[in-house]
């Protein structure tokens, strides 16, 4: 037997807690399906201690609800659970939990979602549910499956490897030789992080990226409002080559061609939103060195040519989408 529903939202991270909360807001019944055995999961299991907010508090605020005025303009992770904790209660959202879709079909006649989930609290063996909805929210966001890419000879690798989502913070990576492979917002700022903590920190940066700081983006998105893409564009690339200069011979190059909101917008490539770790490149603590090539032992290639020893290897390499795993709709394309 089918559970009947008039939404069925896919996924309990702060979009589809904001999207339930509007419905529950307005009396229309609906179904969270999530996968973890709670809420917003990235931040409260998979994310590191030093992690805040990159954008100003008006822009990552979910609906109905603002942040608490005693909260700075960047909000910490701590602070960002426990405005979340609040949400939940207050919107009274219970999503349901350790469910885990697989697929997700429009049914012409019925003019009805039918959705397949797998209960993975189960127990012995796990079993599959139904879910009937009229309408679909998929919230499973651009972060929902860790992504590693195939190295060759990581497989003979004696040290540590472990994707960003395992990483705390840089204890017991004291005097360590450790490579971040991967410049995104977690790459570099755990770079930032293990720097902190003394640990002998590289990053292999393998594409140009643009740089901001977060009073830049913060600024742009608020420029946004009132100025054309193409002009916030130019404005930010102008002050971030004020603030940081040139930095390639640091072995970092500016995105060219596309503007940081552009090349978001456009392929959701992030701009890096710098937390000090640009400071700690141009001071020589945090060593950069090219795309990773293959993993000898425990000697590290480089696309130069040239190799290191590593001790631990955190892999910042990003995520993959899980829809196009389960939903079924073949004239919809997802990048
Ligand atoms: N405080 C905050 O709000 C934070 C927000 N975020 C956000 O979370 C999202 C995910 O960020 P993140 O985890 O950094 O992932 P991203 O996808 O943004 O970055 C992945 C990085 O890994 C690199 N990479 C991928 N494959 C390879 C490969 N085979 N070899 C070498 N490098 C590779 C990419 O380089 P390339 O471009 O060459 O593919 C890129 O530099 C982003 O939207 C980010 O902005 C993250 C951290 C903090
Ligand atoms: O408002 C948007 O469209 C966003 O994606 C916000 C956002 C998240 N991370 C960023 C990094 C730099 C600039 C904007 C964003």
């Amino acid at each position: 037997m089918a559970t009947e529903t008039a939404v069925i939202v896919v996924g309990a991270g702060p979009s589809g807690l904001a999207t339930a909360a509007c419905l529950n807001n307005l009396s229309i019944p609906n179904i969270v399906l999530e996968r973890e055995d709670c809420f917003a999961s990235l931040w409260k299991k998979y994310s590191y201690d030093r992690l805040h907010l990159h954008l100003a508090k008006p822009f990552c605020q979910l609906a109905l609800k603002p942040f608490p005025d005693s909260y700075p303009t960047f909000v910490s992770r701590a602070q960002f659970l426990a405005y979340l904790d609040d949400y939940v209660a207050h919107f009274k959202i219970s999503p349901v939990y350790k469910r885990s879709v697989e697929s997700a079909e429009y049914d012409q006649e019925t003019k009805r979602w039918r959705v397949m989930a797998r209960n993975l609290g189960g127990g012995n063996g796990d079993v599959t549910e139904e879910f009937s909805g009229r309408f679909l929210v998929v919230a499973t966001g651009e972060t929902s499956d860790v992504f590693v890419p195939e190295v060759p000879g990581l497989d003979t690798y004696g040290g540590e490897v472990i994707h960003s989502t395992r990483y705390k913070n840089g204890k017991g990576y004291e005097n360590k030789n450790v490579l971040v492979v991967g410049s995104g917002n977690s790459g570099m700022e755990i770079a930032f992080d293990l720097s902190n903590y003394g640990a002998k920190t590289s990053v292999a940066v393998r594409s140009p990226i643009h740089v901001l700081s977060r009073e830049m983006a913060s600024m742009g998105l608020f420029a946004l409002k009132y100025l054309s893409l193409n002009t916030v564009d130019s404005i930010l690339v102008f002050l971030s080559k004020l603030w940081y200069g040139d930095l390639t011979k640091y072995g970092i190059k500016r995105l060219e061609g596309e503007g940081p909101f552009t090349a978001k917008t456009n392929s959701g490539k992030y701009p890096v939103i710098d937390v000090g770790t640009i400071r700690k490149i141009k001071s020589g603590e945090i060593q950069v060195l090219p795309a990773v090539e293959s993993v000898r032992g425990n000697e590290v290639v480089f696309k130069d040519g040239k190799s290191y020893q590593f001790d631990s290897i955190i892999f910042a390499t990003g995520f993959k989408r899980s829809t196009n795993n389960w939903l079924q709709v073949p004239m919809l394309h997802f990048y």
